[in-house]
């Protein structure tokens, strides 16, 4: 152990700092107290002051060490001796040596970026390294700068170095490295050559992507499991015959048959019924039995398109084709549906003008979007429905005979639920598991009750009997509905369930259900006045799409 004179300290250039065992200052010389208060420390009692670190080299015991470490951007080299002082017990000599590097502006902004960066030179020798690689990696790489990177050991920074391989090759190369702090960082070397071509420096730049790695298993996880509950939903959607036809009627049975039969061929098929029965449910299953269920099955209810709208609803506009138009123009349903299936749902409230423009799309085989030249094939195969009779919509003069021809190859009529009352029964079991699926419940219905649905008229058909079943499920009090809370449901509804069809309303009621009840009645009254639901609705002053969507929300009960 060398020994030290108090002359020997003041007499150093140097920063000399002694301490004892555990850190504590017991004399600094004048270069020490110069760096002390460019550290802007006004005294200090602890070299963990200066920095933790240099405190633990003393504490693991070592008599004599080296390390190079960064002060108010200077680099510092620093030495540390077991050493006598004065003849006196044994202390800790912190010898500091300011290296005549200093940071310059570029190592700032070096600091300031957030990608790592490292140089070394041609040697391998540490010359410089940013701040990010401690922010993305957590070891200070600060601490190796002047060593080779054979020197440097004992951490995954330089485990398999990128460095040697770059010098080696003359190229660029990368990879991924991942660090104890379990951050990724994707490395990549350059070389930077001089004229002759030798090595100068090896420039390393390190982007963390443990962010985006996090988020690739992410999306993988997602991925597996929008699997699942994909296979999920099949199975529920079998389960729950999301989009089965359920029956058990002969009629049902027969209708089915020639659907089914239709659905092999691409002949246009015509689906008459009064509304609720099922035909938009008979368009799907046609189309998925059909060999285009892999393509767009697209439902068009002719209705509840405003009339201005139609064309270009149906056929797209091209960019600026009006004013309003899209910029980038608009595809149209019937490019859409190409290859699949088109079901023109209402399809007698057409207007006579886009008739016409139908007809010629089917002669064609394609269309010509609005305000454009270009003629665009198009293969379809047309479902159309419609819940007037044969009289209404062809009597009249609103449907072209023409169209009709074309659309109605193969007609199919869904008969009306009250005459094809065997359905009632699985349909009534097929909504009730439906809607306690649905709600979490698990109600069921009393033979009586059941005997209340058989005999009832369903005026609103299908529809209206899911509609009945959802209400029945969600306020029933018990689990099985006896004829008294079926009764008591069932009270409120606007038709008499036990004469099939008269309006309640001699009694003081809710304003807002003697709106409703007029309302219907009204909505019904004039479309038994007029052959037609645009007629109607005229006659009303409402929109015809505003009556489709009461019918299709159970608001108003057809018969
Ligand atoms: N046979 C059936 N099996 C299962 N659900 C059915 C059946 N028939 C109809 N539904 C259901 O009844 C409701 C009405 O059916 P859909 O919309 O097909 O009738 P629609 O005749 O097309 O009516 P609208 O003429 O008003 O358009 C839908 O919720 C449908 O799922």
């Amino acid at each position: 152990m060398i020994t030290i004179s108090k002359d020997f300290m003041e007499s150093m250039p140097i920063a000399l700092i002694l301490t004892d065992e555990q850190g504590n200052i017991y004399k600094m010389n004048e270069a020490a107290v110069k760096i002390q208060k460019s550290m802007g420390l006004s005294s200090i009692h602890s070299i963990a002051e200066i920095d933790p670190k240099f405190e633990a080299k003393a504490l693991e015991g070592q008599e004599q060490s080296q390390w190079t470490h960064c002060i108010n951007n200077c680099l510092i080299q620093i030495n540390l001796y077991k050493v006598r002082y004065e003849e006196s017990d044994s202390y800790y000599l912190y010898v500091y040596n300011q290296l005549k590097y200093k940071m310059n502006e570029m190592d700032q902004v070096m600091d300031f970026i957030d990608d790592v960066v490292i140089i070394f030179n041609k040697d391998l020798v540490l010359e410089k390294i940013n701040d990010a690689f401690q922010r993305h990696t957590g070891i200070d790489g600060k601490a190796y700068i002047g060593k080779s990177i054979f020197e440097i050991e004992n951490d995954n920074m330089l485990e398999d170095p990128l460095a040697p391989k770059v010098v080696e090759a003359k190229e660029i190369l990368s990879k991924k490295v991942k660090y104890s702090n379990g951050s990724v960082l994707t490395l990549t070397g350059v070389p930077i050559l001089t004229k002759e071509g030798d090595i100068k420096k090896v420039i390393i730049t390190g982007r963390d992507i443990t962010k985006i790695i996090d988020l690739e298993e992410k999306l993988k996880k997602a991925e597996n499991q929008k699997k699942k509950y994909y296979t999920k939903l099949k199975e529920l959607e079998e389960y729950l015959g999301a989009n089965e036809v359920i029956y058990s009627s002969d009629e049902m049975q027969k209708i089915l048959n020639i659907a089914i039969k239709a659905s092999k061929t691409d002949s246009s098929i015509f689906i008459w019924g009064e509304s609720g029965v099922g035909k938009e449910v008979m368009a799907r299953l046609i189309h998925n039995t059909s060999s285009r269920k892999d393509k767009p099955c697209i439902a068009i209810n002719c209705a509840a398109i405003p009339k201005e709208l139609l064309e270009s609803e149906f056929f797209g506009y091209e960019e600026g084709a009006f004013t309003g138009a899209r910029k980038q123009g608009k595809k149209g349903l019937f490019e859409e549906a190409d290859g699949g299936t088109i079901f023109l749902d209402e399809i007698g409230e057409l207007p006579i003008e886009m008739q016409s423009k139908l007809l010629r799309v089917i002669q064609e085989n394609g269309f010509t979007k609005v305000g454009g030249s270009k003629f665009i094939p198009v293969n379809v195969r047309y479902i159309s429905a419609t819940n007037l009779t044969r009289d209404q919509l062809l009597n009249h003069k609103r449907f072209r005979q023409d169209l009709f021809f074309r659309l109605g190859v193969i007609p199919i009529r869904i008969l009306p639920l009250r005459e094809r009352k065997e359905d009632i029964f699985p349909l009534v079991h097929h909504f009730l598991k439906h809607f306690n699926y649905k709600y979490n419940l698990n109600v069921s219905i009393s033979k009586e009750v059941m005997k209340h649905l058989y005999r009832y008229d369903w005026p609103g058909n299908v529809r209206e009997l899911k509609n009945i079943i959802e209400r029945l499920v969600i306020l029933a009090e018990t689990d099985v509905i006896d004829e008294e809370e079926y009764q008591l449901i069932i009270k409120f509804d606007i038709y008499n369930h036990d004469t099939g069809g008269g309006i309640v309303n001699d009694s003081v009621m809710p304003l807002k259900e003697a709106y409703k009840i007029l309302e219907e009645n009204m909505i019904k009254r004039a479309l038994s006045e007029h052959s037609n639901v645009v007629e109607a609705a005229e006659r009303l002053g409402i929109a015809p799409s505003t009556i489709y969507r009461k019918i299709k929300k159970g608001e108003i009960h057809l018969k």
